[in-house]
């Protein structure tokens, strides 16, 4: 997996201990000198516990490493989240043995919704899954801490066109489901073999053209009054499908 060298800045009192309760790389902490606020302290207190650097420094320096923003007296630098490649999914799968299980998120944009996502992933025994660059969540802070930790075993592959990436999967022998109230009852439906199952955008659903490329369509059924269910949850009744038909 590639690892970025810049980093990155988490602003504030809670961003900062969510960062330091999830899995990411945290480089330094910057705290304000003097500062005798007791949510300082855990987080120095934390931060030292995993053994990194922390620096006391006057405000202005908080200032200009926040851009002015309201960092309330700490900023912490971070790596990026690394991403994983759709080579690294498939070696996954190669490397258990196991026909490769994916999914794919168009376009999902709420960070709780990617989180538990992730969570569900790596109970499910997913190999990996995969995001668009744009116009979609990336992993933050707020996904690694809704994922409460599967963040670090699920890999997230970031690609630059989803429907382009569907016909290469489709070429290497991968079936692709996508999800929509048109399809069939999920509940007859067996993963056996490569398989991807498509996820839609939490107000539009899956994009016309992303559709297209679908080898079929599944369907939660509803017997109840809204018109779908959580994007999440979703994700989390087909993976549970996908993982009990493997016999697993
Ligand atoms: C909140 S729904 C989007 C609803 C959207 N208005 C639409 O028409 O597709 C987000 C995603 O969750 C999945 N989903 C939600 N309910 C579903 C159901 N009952 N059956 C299959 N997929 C469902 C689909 O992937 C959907 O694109």
């Amino acid at each position: 997996m590639a690892q970025s060298n810049t980093n990155d800045m988490v602003i504030g009192r809670h961003p900062a201990m969510a960062a330091l309760k999830s899995g990411q790389t945290i480089n330094k902490v910057f705290v304000q000198a003097e500062s005798n606020s007791d949510a300082i302290a855990e987080i120095v207190t934390r931060a030292k516990q995993k053994g990194i650097i922390v620096s006391q420094v006057p405000k202005t320096k908080l200032d200009q490493l926040s851009n002015n923003q309201n960092h309330q007296g700490v900023v912490l630098t971070v790596s990026p989240f690394e991403y994983a490649t759709v080579d690294d999914l498939f070696a996954r799968a190669a490397k258990r043995n196991e026909d490769p299980l994916f999914l794919i998120l168009d376009g999902i944009e709420d960070p709780h919704n990617l989180g538990s996502i992730l969570r569900t992933a790596d109970a499910a025994g997913i190999h990996g899954i995969i995001i668009p660059k744009r116009r979609a969540v990336q992993l933050t802070s707020t996904v690694a801490k809704t994922s409460t930790g599967a963040i670090e075993y699920v890999p997230v592959a970031r690609v630059t066109n989803l429907v382009q990436t569907v016909k290469q999967l489709k070429e290497r022998g991968v079936w692709v489901f996508g999800t929509d109230m048109k399809g069939q009852d999920f509940r007859k439906w067996s993963a056996k073999g490569p398989t991807a199952m498509v996820i839609g955008n939490e107000g539009k659903g899956i994009s016309p053209l992303l559709k297209k490329e679908c080898d079929e369509m599944l369907t939660i059924p509803m017997v109840g009054h809204v018109q779908s269910l959580n994007a999440s949850v979703a994700a989390s009744l087909l993976m549970y499908q996908a993982f009990s038909s493997r016999g697993e």
